[in-house]
Parts: structure tokens; sequence; C-alpha cells
């Protein structure tokens, strides 16, 4: 490792080890607190005030981000340079939505024009639902648009069905019908198990059903055209190698969207995006959303040893954002190599996980309050609410967004529990919070195309620039393919030398004598 990354990290180390103030008493302590750590861009304010960084902290993570060569790493990133080294490609969903390399950009709005003509013409046509198949990032970020933004579109409904578990499609298929379902089958690779063992039954309901040649019926999105023809689909609408799947919503991967929402949400989708890459390509460190929040990232998991992340969206309309960060975060960034293939020596991603704000409430934050696990959660909300019903939800809503991040710093002194548990000193212990814990919030103005596209481009631009502060590589996923060469040794019944457990329990659940006892 470079040796300035070394004693920057050594320092970074050596900070979060001392014994630092209070978070809250650094309101009165850092002048420029509040400045340096809220920001106001694209519709969003983010607010990392609450967080358990300093300017100590700050100043030392800029200089590892010039000791780990993030301005290079961003232009190269978006010109289309090498930037995922163990596949030996570039990652051009920048490109997808406008920014960056203009001769990738020219290829990939060719590709969008296919799309949008593709998704008028069957907007305007007889299908009145669609079953998008597809998992991972070629379901996780179409859900989340469908779901966020487009429940009352015009266009056909959409079901996303990524489970291999026969229980999720069978769910979808009975709320369409055969005659009108349009089938998307969305996969980047055209080999994914799951998606083509889905798409196959979904073909057979239709034919079922009497569908002539359903396999025209199919839209296949893909960056492997040539499979897709090969299996058959009616329309293929490719995008590149080079888009990587976590980061692919932006690609034809959206067409289900823009069938749903139509092409308006969708420019505005990628406008919001692109806004974002700007601010992402052209800002100075302490004034860059993405990569202060990448910083504030980095310092908890690898420097405090915070291995978890909570995210908590104070919408509904968000509800499945959650879950897309954890793939976009813990599959890009959730490594134990560096980008040379060296074992690291400190934490890398910490687990993303979390919910919807208040219903976590009533369940999970006990931990975060009181619990011996701590990380800094993010408490997201949106100004103005989605729906028309009293305004006293939503008032709430953000009321207790507000005071949760207030709790979870102010917490509650042994002297005020005693206070209220009237003595009783067990009692009180028990009602005690330690507080001091961090958080940040991050409030949109309105829940939009464009605000939305905005926001998942900060998402993956932090993802991105975490990754170049610990140097590893976010494009790959090489964890994931063990295990899918060990399900097919299993569904074969081919276990050698797996562990006894493995056998044991092929035995009682795949072999030809499992059944019911
Ligand atoms: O789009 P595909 O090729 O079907 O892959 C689906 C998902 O599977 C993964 O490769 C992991 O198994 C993800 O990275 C990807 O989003």
């Amino acid at each position: 490792m470079d040796a300035g990354v070394s004693s920057i990290e050594a320092a970074l180390a050596a900070h979060a080890a001392s014994e630092r103030p209070p978070i809250r008493t650094r309101f009165a302590s850092e002048e420029d607190r509040m400045a340096t750590l809220r920001l106001k861009l694209a519709g969003i304010r983010f607010d990392w005030s609450r967080l358990d960084i300093d300017t100590q902290a700050l100043a030392l993570l800029g200089r590892l981000a010039d000791a780990r060569g993030l301005a290079g790493a961003r232009e190269r990133l978006a010109a289309g340079g090498l930037v995922n080294t163990s596949e030996h490609r570039a990652a051009t969903h920048m490109a997808e939505r406008g920014s960056g390399n203009a001769a990738l950009v020219a290829e990939a709005a060719a590709g969008d024009a296919a799309l949008v003509a593709l998704a008028t013409q069957l907007r305007g046509g007889a299908m009145r639902h669609v079953l998008h198949i597809g998992i991972g990032g070629s379901a996780l970020g179409p859900a989340l648009l469908l779901d966020a933004l487009a429940r009352d579109g015009d266009g056909p409904a959409v079901e996303v069905v990524s489970n291999i578990d026969g229980e999720a499609l069978s769910r979808a298929m009975a709320r369409c019908d055969p005659a009108t379902t349009l089938i998307v089958v969305v996969s980047k690779t055209f080999t994914t198990a799951e998606t083509l063992t889905n798409a196959a039954s979904a073909v057979a309901w239709l034919e079922a059903a009497g569908v002539a040649d359903a396999r025209a019926r199919c839209v296949a999105v893909t960056a492997a055209p040539d499979k897709a023809r090969a299996w058959g689909a009616g329309h293929v609408l490719g995008f590149a190698e080079t888009v990587g799947g976590r980061y692919s919503l932006w690609s034809a991967v959206g067409l289900p969207f823009v069938l749903r929402a139509g092409p308006d949400a969708w420019a505005a989708l990628k406008a919001g995006a692109a806004m974002m890459d700007a601010h992402f390509l052209g800002s100075e460190w302490t004034a860059n959303a993405p990569v202060l929040a990448a910083m504030a990232d980095v310092w908890a998991a690898r420097f405090c040893g915070q291995a978890t992340r909570g995210v908590f969206a104070y919408d509904e309309r968000l509800r499945l954002l959650p879950a897309f960060l954890q793939q976009l975060e813990m599959e890009s960034n959730g490594k134990r190599v560096t980008a040379e293939g060296v074992a690291v020596d400190r934490p890398t991603a910490p687990v993303t996980w979390g919910g919807t704000g208040t219903d976590a409430q009533h369940a999970v934050f006990q931990l975060l309050h009181q619990g011996t696990v701590i990380g800094p959660v993010e408490l997201l909300a949106v100004r103005t609410p989605g729906h028309a019903l009293d305004p006293a939800h939503h008032r709430q809503l953000l009321a207790n967004c507000l005071a949760q991040g207030a709790a979870l710093l102010a917490g509650r002194s042994m002297e005020e529990a005693l206070a209220l548990a009237g003595g009783d000193a067990a009692l009180a212990a028990a009602r005690t919070f330690p507080g001091n814990r961090p958080s940040s919030t991050i409030l949109l103005d309105r829940l939009d195309p464009h605000t939305l596209g905005a926001l998942l481009a900060f998402y993956e631009h932090r993802t991105f620039a975490a990754a170049v502060l610990m140097g590893i590589n976010p494009f790959d996923q090489w964890g994931v393919e063990l295990g899918k060469e060990l399900a097919d040794r299993v569904m074969d019944g081919t276990l050698g030398d797996l562990d006894p457990s493995t056998a044991a329990l092929f035995e009682e659940a795949l072999s030809e004598q499992a059944g019911p006892d």
C-alpha cells in the first residue's frame, strides 16, 4: 500500500480511538459544523451534522481521497476508463443518463430511443399487465421506481417477480389476465437460473391460456441479445455489458417503469441523475454530497469499527429503498481484498439494513437507542406528502423522523431517568439512554422522478467514492458465484465431498426418498 495512504489511515485510526467530545457539544465547539455538514442540491437537503464526525476526521479523509486518487478515479468512471479491474471493463451507467464520455452517451441514447419507441407503441396497445421477471439489479431498481413513483401510472400495471420460489410467480400471475399480459424478461447475462425458470413458467402460463407463440409476446432486456433471440423473445432491447446489474435501472432495464409511467417521467428521472452526476464530477470534496457521505461511511465502518448502517425511509413510497441499497452497497463494497488482490487490513462495507418509519420505531428502534450495537442511522423523509389525507398524518410522520435523530443524539441521563422512575434505580437504569448515537438526515422537497433520480445517483456515487477511499473494486461480485455453483451440484445430487450436514439435509429435502415423515 502507498506509504501516504497508510500513514493517513494510521492517523484516522488513532483519531477514531482517541477520546473525542460528544457529538452534541461539537455544535458549539466547531464553529462551522452546521455549514460544513449540511448541503442542499437538486431538491435534496443532506444533514450529516448529527454524525460522529469532526473537522479533523474530515481533513484526514480529504487527504485520504487525494492519496487514493479519487479525482482520477472519478474521471476514469466518467470517461469510460477501466474501473472494474477484475472484469477488465468500464462501468458506464452514467452514460445511460447522458453524463460523461460523448461516444458512450451517444450509444446509450440510441438504446434509449429504441426503448422509448417500443414503450410508446406498447402503451398504446392492448396489454394491460406486465410481468417483469428479473432478479437482483434486474428487479430491485425497477421495483423501487414503480412503487415510489408510478403506483397511479396510466400505463399497464406491473408485477415484479424475482424469487425462484414459484409462490412469487403464482401470486403475480393470479393478479394478471393472460390475454392482456406482456412478459418482460430482464437479465443482463440471460443465464440467471431464477429468471429463466420463472420466464419459462410464465410462457407456459400464456400457452395454457391459448396464446399462440407466447415467446413472441415477450420482451427481453439484456446485454446478451443473442441468447435472448435464441430463447425466442419477440422483442429484444439491449444494453452495454459495461452497465453493472445493480447500476442498470437507467438502461433498458427501466422499460417496465416507462411502460407504466411514460417517457416524460423517465426523462425527468434521468435528468435528476445527470444533475447529481454533474455535481459529483464538478464539486470539491468539501461541498460534494456523495463524497462527504462516503467519507462519513468510511470513517464509521473502517475506522470507528461500526459494522452496521441503518436506513429508514419515513415515507411509504420509499419503502423499497433499503432493499435497493442493500444490493448497491453490500454487493459493491462487501469485499475482503483490494482492487490489487491484497487482503484488506480494515473493515470494508458495513451491513446495510433498514425499514420504514414509523413502523420500525415500534420494532427495531429499541436496539438503536439502547442496544450494544452502534452504527450510523440514516433517516429519509419527503417534505410534501403523496396522499391527500389529513395533513396531520404527514406532520406526525416528519415530527417522528426528526425526533428519532434528536433522541439518538440527546439520550436520557440516569438522573432524569431516576426522577421518572421515582427513585427505583433498576428501573432508572432500564430507562436511561446513552445518547451520542450518530444519525444523518436526507430531506427531499418532493418525491418526483427528477428528485428520485438525483437521490439514486447520489447513492451510486457515494458507494463508488467509498470503494475508492477503501481501495476496493465496487463493480464486481465474485462472492455470489460459489453458492450458485454449489446450488447446481446440489440440484444434481453430485455432492462429492461437501460437508455431512449438507449431505444429510439433501437426503431429507431433495433425494428421491425425501418426503413428509
Ligand atoms: O441480470 P442478471 O444477469 O440476471 O443478474 C441478476 C443479478 O445477479 C447478480 O449477478 C448476482 O447474483 C447481480 O449482480 C445481478 O444484478
